[in-house]
């Protein structure tokens, strides 16, 4: 392919073959992005010819050592995490490997707005009268079944902790790509996975966003590479918010008028799956390319969420996009497909997503409470009759997750197929 066909202004200003090269080994990055559109824009070549073009390598060949011999004009391979690329200096515009959107053909339909998020309080739930607790029970019945999405307030885990895990969470992703790299290209159910997007090795395009999951529960991991503290700080974090978690569905339970007993037992939640995974969307040159994550729903019962500070996430609430900016000291919780299946349909999983900026590194840490990996998981007979027909089939959990988690992140697509009846 011609230079001047891929780069046509490039004429204009550079002619000598040496100046050329000189300046794609600078500015690759801008170059590409701001010459080629968005692998997304169907008007320009497919990606498959973005990522066979000598120009740019494959994912398949960053995954493994390139092959290829090195020359100024192919760039050196993508990095590791988009924080790798952040790290590099000068980083001024999107790489085509993580422009997920062209704000030219990506016009967002569905409006963004304000607008006021339940709140619960957790005390009224442990410590209340029966009256109080009636109350928020009938509240977070509420919130699931017209959100799918809370906040708790009161909920007794220090705030010292909370600041404890994102300083540990941090440090993680602080450390070298080399000490990290031990987690990174896993299999999808290894309890302890780190990488870039969402399942890099499927995707395309990527995320603008880096993360570590750990499995926590019913057996406890933490990475030996991480800082010495993650480990004693990471047990005490996921055993609060699980038990936090814990009495939430308690008080759903009672919501859905089902027996607590009943579901610890069909859903084996003594040995309950436990996932924590730290997010992190670093500062992005152009917000308007990247995603930080697309829309999609949560695959557990309940997922419980505490950010930096950086707001970014945002919720689908009634065919609009809310954003969220939490209170102070609160969690944020949603409900699960899981949630979905057992209550037939009831309390929906919610679609959310995270939206990345220019200027800070936004850090989430989340942790999903979900049925035992072996429980098979089906719609609670209580909630099936004539008129409410079985609107989903059962599988495994933890095939469930696996299948999830194996492919691509799009909306409720796995929760889709067990699907029974159009809603
Ligand atoms: O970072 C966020 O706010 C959302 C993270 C999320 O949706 C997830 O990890 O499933
Ligand atoms: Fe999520």
């Amino acid at each position: 392919m011609l230079m001047g066909q891929v780069f046509p202004h490039l004429r204009l200003r550079l002619s000598k073959p040496a100046q050329v090269a000189n300046f794609l080994s600078q500015n690759l990055f801008s170059v590409l992005a701001s010459t080629w559109p968005s692998p997304r824009n169907h008007t320009t070549p497919p990606v498959s010819t973005f990522i066979s073009s000598p120009f740019w390598p494959s994912p398949s060949r960053f995954m493994a050592p390139s092959t290829l011999p090195r020359s100024s004009l192919i760039p050196s391979p993508l990095p590791n995490s988009v924080k790798e690329l952040t790290n590099s200096a000068s980083l001024r515009s999107v790489p085509p490997q993580y422009a997920t959107r062209n704000p030219e053909t990506t016009i967002d339909i569905e409006p963004i707005i304000q607008e006021e998020i339940p709140t619960v309080d957790f005390s009224l739930l442990t410590e209340g009268t029966p009256e109080q607790r009636a109350q928020v029970v009938r509240h977070l019945g509420k919130a699931c079944e017209e959100w799918g999405f809370f906040m708790v307030v009161n909920h007794g885990i220090p705030e010292s902790l909370r600041e404890a895990m994102l300083d540990s969470m941090m440090e993680f992703f602080d450390q070298t790509e080399e000490e990290k790299g031990e987690y990174a290209r896993k299999h999808v159910m290894n309890p302890i996975r780190y990488g870039t997007s969402f399942n890099s090795t499927v995707e395309d395009v990527w995320y603008w966003r880096d993360y570590l999951r750990v499995f926590v529960h019913p057996v406890f991991y933490s990475p030996a590479k991480a800082p010495p503290s993650f480990r004693e700080i990471s047990k005490e974090y996921t055993t609060s918010t699980r038990a936090m978690g814990m009495e939430l569905l308690r008080g759903i339970w009672e919501s859905l008028g089902l027996e607590e007993n009943d579901m610890t037992k069909a859903l084996d939640l003594h040995s309950c799956y436990q996932v924590l995974v730290g997010n992190i969307y670093p500062p992005c040159p152009q917000p308007e390319l990247a995603t930080g994550l697309p829309a999609h729903s949560d695959h557990g019962l309940l997922t419980i969420l505490l950010q930096n500070g950086v707001n970014g996430l945002q919720v689908k609430h009634r065919g609009n996009w809310v954003r969220v900016e939490p209170l102070p000291n609160s969690f944020l919780v949603n409900t699960g497909d899981h949630l979905e299946i057992v209550s037939n349909g009831r309390y929906k999983s919610v679609l959310h997503r995270a939206e990345v900026n220019s200027q800070s590194t936004r850090m989430s840490i989340v942790t999903v409470v979900a049925p035992s990996l072996d429980a098979i998981v089906e719609p609670a007979s209580q909630l099936v009759s004539d008129e409410h027909p079985m609107m989903f089939g059962g599988m495994r959990y933890g095939e469930f997750l696996e299948r999830l988690q194996a492919n691509r992140l799009k909306e409720k697509s796995m929760l889709d197929l067990l699907r029974l009846h159009a809603e």
